[in-house]
């Protein structure tokens, strides 16, 4: 895969990340300290992909932050200084599947070819949570291919 993509360093494995994490999230925001609070602060996935699956609901939170507006490398404090686009709903004639590239795949492919997504779901606001009192489900494969450590045993 390294050769394929023509990679700038091989495709190691990493011990902090198994080669696919599935993560399953579930928000109600009956549960946040401040019903102005986000779901899930802004950050870049550590893998190479994430894929992420998520439910109708115009009330979806899901946003990207425009990569003109962010500099920063790594996920302390990034998303601070930027400014954020909302993913489109599966409502809007979007797909259900989202794919973010990871800082792995940034260090893999160098920065100039591709930069890690830095993402956030808003919560519903106060307004939202008083109206709906929204629950959010989604579900998200983390992608973080290695090599085997070693050769896979040939089939008799
Ligand atoms: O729930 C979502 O839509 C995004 C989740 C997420 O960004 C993550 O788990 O890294
Ligand atoms: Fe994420």
């Amino acid at each position: 895969m390294s050769q394929a993509l023509n990679a700038n360093v091989p495709l190691m494995g990493t011990t902090l990340l198994d080669p696919a994490t599935v993560g399953v999230h579930y928000y109600d925001s009956r549960n946040l300290s401040d019903y102005s609070a986000h779901f899930s602060p802004p950050h870049m996935d550590s893998g190479t992909l994430t894929i992420l699956f998520r439910s109708h609901d115009e009330t979806d939170g899901l946003e990207v932050a425009d990569l003109e507006t962010t500099e920063k490398e790594d996920s302390k404090g990034v998303g601070s200084e930027a400014s954020f686009i909302p993913v489109p709903t599966p409502g809007d004639e979007m797909t259900e599947v989202v794919v973010f590239a990871g800082t792995r795949l940034q260090r893999l492919l160098g920065r100039d070819r591709v930069r890690a997504c830095v993402h956030r779901v808003r919560g519903p606001g106060p307004e939202g949570h008083k109206r709906f009192g929204v629950q959010r489900l989604s579900i998200a494969m983390f992608c973080a291919p290695s090599v085997p450590a070693a050769p896979p045993t040939p089939l008799t």
